[in-house]
């Protein structure tokens, strides 16, 4: 039988540790990455639906900027691949009315369409009654964006491969970011394109491994030591495609973070502080002397799980 009504979460994630190695035949490229998921959440609520029908709707308060173009509400979100992509693997003829409330920014660099993909394959796995099992809906996320299986994962990761091949980091230490997202997006596979450009003529090797320096102050939750070592291959990618975010990273350093990264493929800055005080002192100077809006989180956060089922 059946659920009426389900609501699943997942989290956006920051890359703490970020290496990318040469393009490969099918575009995509390997990368050794250092997840953490972060406390900002996608939220879907799935109704079911018993004319096989899905539809998708955005919650109007969700804080994101989006127009039908970046955020389209039918096949082309994420959303509906991912409902659908387990109607087609399970065979089951349900259908969803499925509700987004989004609040990681759109084409931020922090997978917020992985997290939304990941929750919906939670929500609807449970309202379908499908039975999957974390490792196949972890298979299934693959299939839809690099990002997904991590999104279902949560809390910390190393990630092989494409991404995909995780490993969890067995940790619940503590770190605070200020997260600073931008009015525009940057399409992912320009910033990797970008890269391969900016990296012509040159020997990459495929990265294998993450500096054990940045686990272990990860593992410590030693956000001084943590500054030191972060590192993002796609920074200079994403700083050539939108330059105003070196002068954005040089304010928030300005304004006492100890470090400010470019999150993932960008724009989204992340700026690590060492707790929540530090947290509240950098946002306020961003808003008195930048004039910018930001967002505190803290990492690990859990990944994608059900909050309602009846
Ligand atoms: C930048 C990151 O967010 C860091 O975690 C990910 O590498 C991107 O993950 P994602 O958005 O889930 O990526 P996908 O939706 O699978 O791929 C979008 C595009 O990004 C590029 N891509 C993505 C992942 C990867 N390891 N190599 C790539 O070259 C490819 O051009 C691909 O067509
Ligand atoms: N549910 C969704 N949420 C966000 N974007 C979506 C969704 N479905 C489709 N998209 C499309 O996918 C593109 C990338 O979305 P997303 O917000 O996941 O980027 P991102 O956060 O930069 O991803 P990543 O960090 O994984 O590279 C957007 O340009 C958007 O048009």
């Amino acid at each position: 039988m059946a659920q009426q009504r389900v609501i699943a979460t997942a989290p956006g994630k920051i890359n703490c540790y970020f290496r990318v190695g040469p393009p490969r035949e099918d575009g995509y490229h390997e990368v050794a990455s250092l997840y953490v998921a972060v406390s900002l959440t996608e939220q879907i609520e799935a109704t079911l639906r018993t004319d096989g029908e899905l539809q998708l709707s955005l919650e109007p308060d969700s804080p994101v900027v989006h127009d039908p173009e970046n955020f389209p509400l039918g096949e082309g979100n994420l959303v509906y691949q991912a409902a659908q992509l387990l109607r087609e693997h399970t065979g089951t003829t349900l259908g969803a009315d499925l509700h987004i409330t989004k609040r990681v920014p759109i084409a931020g660099g922090m997978g917020g369409g992985s997290a939304d993909a990941a929750a919906t394959l939670v929500a609807c796995n449970e309202l379908w009654q499908t039975h999957l099992d974390r490792e196949e809906l972890g298979r299934l996320g693959a299939r839809l964006g690099a990002d997904v299986p991590f999104a279902l994962m949560g809390g910390a990761a190393i990630g092989l491969g494409i991404g995909d091949q995780l490993a969890p980091l067995l940790t619940r230490a503590k770190t605070h970011w200020v997260l600073i997202p931008a009015s525009y997006g940057l399409s992912t596979p320009r910033v990797y394109g970008m890269l391969d450009r900016l990296r012509s003529g040159m020997d990459i090797e495929v990265p294998k491994e993450i500096d054990p320096a940045v686990i272990e102050a990860l593992m410590a939750s030693d956000a001084p030591a943590l500054a030191q070592v972060l590192a993002n291959d796609l920074t200079q990618a994403s700083l050539a495609l939108a330059p105003e975010l070196g002068t954005m990273r040089d304010l928030a350093e300005g304004a006492g973070a100890l470090r400010a990264m470019v999150s993932g493929s960008g724009p989204t800055l992340a700026l690590l502080v060492r707790d929540g005080e530090h947290a509240e002192e950098v946002m306020a100077q961003l808003g008195d002397e930048v004039g910018v809006a930001t967002i505190d989180v803290t990492a690990p956060a859990a990944g994608a799980r059900i909050t309602l089922s009846e």
